[in-house]
């Protein structure tokens, strides 16, 4: 199903969206609530990720498939080679066995784990034989992927001597590290994140706890876009709240440079995004180190803007649910954009006109649909295989609609 897109945005009208819960919280909250049943959860993704991740959750032996979610792949592997009984062969789409796991199970095992690889050394499938574990200290490469440290640092509490985890190198996607120890501590663990070192405490049982889940920011991310290239459109949006413990919530300064002020209204916990004044930079240079799923959506706001920008920061894009890098190239260099890419950097020239009546291609990536979708401000586009964006954000054309876009399906 591929899906046009065309029309300004309301101008007159106050857009109002209700994104759900965060995928990358509501993926933390569910390891933690089945190894403690006590944590009760509000605002739940509606992401397919979170839930194929909940499903899984309730096998204990046999197959399971987790599709496309990577942090799905990456905390599963973690939670069940430390539970005793588990017998499981966990794998993933054609993409995920080429996605590298490589980094947690050698951590796993070097703690004790009995984890085997099926195909190919490094990569899903996995065979799981769930084990008692007692080591409680590990060294870890911390610049390939966060979910790896997020793994091991939730199923840390249930160990019977905790876990110390040394970082070696310089961490990336570092904010859902933090993201990891806060809700951790949040649901009563103790845990410490100093230098390199993390250290995470046993917890037999918790008090009830209940968690209302803060808004997806990353999903957010594509109505900045859309009021940073519209006249005037104004965009409100819930559940979100000035101190979020979402990395992307970087967003709000970040895009206060390419025209867009955010207003807080923290009674309502709403924003409300709309156009500010001044004159936008010629050019934006961001290291997205912190931020990798902003990526996509930053190079298309500043194409649509006619600005040219440097990206840093992006080695980790190569290996997420498709290289997102030459993915990005490609489709921007269709619609007329200069585009020049290294291994972890894209350098976008200015340039003022975009080709119109272009189909872009998704790479089952649902953020390649929602990050080139705000450019319909611009001009008529095609965004092909529409369906993807059920990855993370089911509803989107549907709240896309709301701004005043017109969405034909075809196909
Ligand atoms: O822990 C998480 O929830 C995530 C961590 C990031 O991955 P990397 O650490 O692999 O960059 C991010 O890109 C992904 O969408 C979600
Ligand atoms: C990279 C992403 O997810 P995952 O790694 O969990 O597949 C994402 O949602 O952009």
């Amino acid at each position: 199903m591929n899906v046009r897109l065309s029309g300004d945005v309301i101008s007159e009208k106050n857009a109002t969206i209700s994104i759900t819960g965060s995928k990358s919280e509501s993926n933390r909250l569910l390891i933690l609530q089945a190894q403690f049943p006590q944590i009760t959860i509000e605002n739940f993704s509606e992401s397919d990720d979170s839930s194929v991740l909940k499903n899984a959750l309730s096998v204990e032996t046999g197959d399971v498939d987790i599709h496309h979610a990577g942090t799905a792949m990456r905390f599963l592997t973690a939670y069940y080679a430390i539970k005793p009984g588990a017998e499981i062969i966990l794998t993933g789409s054609e993409r995920m066995q080429e996605r590298p796991i490589g980094t947690l199970v050698s951590a796993l095992r070097n703690l004790g784990a009995d984890i085997s690889y099926i195909k190919n050394e490094g990569f899903p499938p996995l065979k799981i034989s769930g084990k008692k574990i007692e080591e409680n200290e590990i060294t870890i490469d911390a610049g390939i992927s966060s979910q790896y440290i997020s793994a091991l640092m939730l199923v840390a509490p249930s160990l019977q001597n905790g876990l110390k985890i040394f970082l070696k190198g310089t961490p990336t996607s570092l904010p859902y590290i933090e993201m990891t120890l806060s809700l951790l501590k949040k649901v009563g663990i103790t845990g410490i994140f100093s230098e390199n070192k993390i250290e995470i405490f046993p917890s037999e049982k918790l008090k009830h706890v209940n968690i209302n889940i803060e808004s997806d920011w990353s999903s957010a991310s594509y109505f900045y876009s859309l009021v940073a290239l519209s006249k005037n459109a104004e965009i409100t949006l819930s559940n979100f709240r000035e101190n979020s413990i979402q990395g992307d919530s970087a967003l709000v300064s970040i895009y206060e440079s390419l025209g867009v002020k955010t207003t807080f209204y923290a009674s309502e916990n709403k924003i409300k995004l709309s156009k500010s004044k001044g004159q936008l930079p010629d050019s934006l240079i961001l290291n997205l180190a912190d931020t990798p799923d902003l990526a996509q959506t930053i190079a298309v706001t500043c194409f649509g803007l006619g600005m040219s920008c440097s990206l840093s920061g992006l080695k980790t894009l190569k290996i997420k649910e498709t290289d997102r890098l030459v993915a990005l190239q490609n489709e921007l260099q269709k619609l007329g954009a200069v585009v020049k890419i290294d291994d972890e950097t894209l350098f976008l020239e200015s340039s003022k006109k975009i080709v119109a009546g272009i189909a872009i291609e998704t790479y089952n990536d649902h953020r390649m649909a929602m990050a080139f979708a705000p450019l319909a401000v611009k001009t008529e586009l095609i965004i092909n295989n529409a369906e993807v964006v059920s990855k993370s954000y089911p509803d989107f054309w549907k709240d896309l609609a709301k701004t005043g876009i017109k969405c034909s399906f075809e196909g």
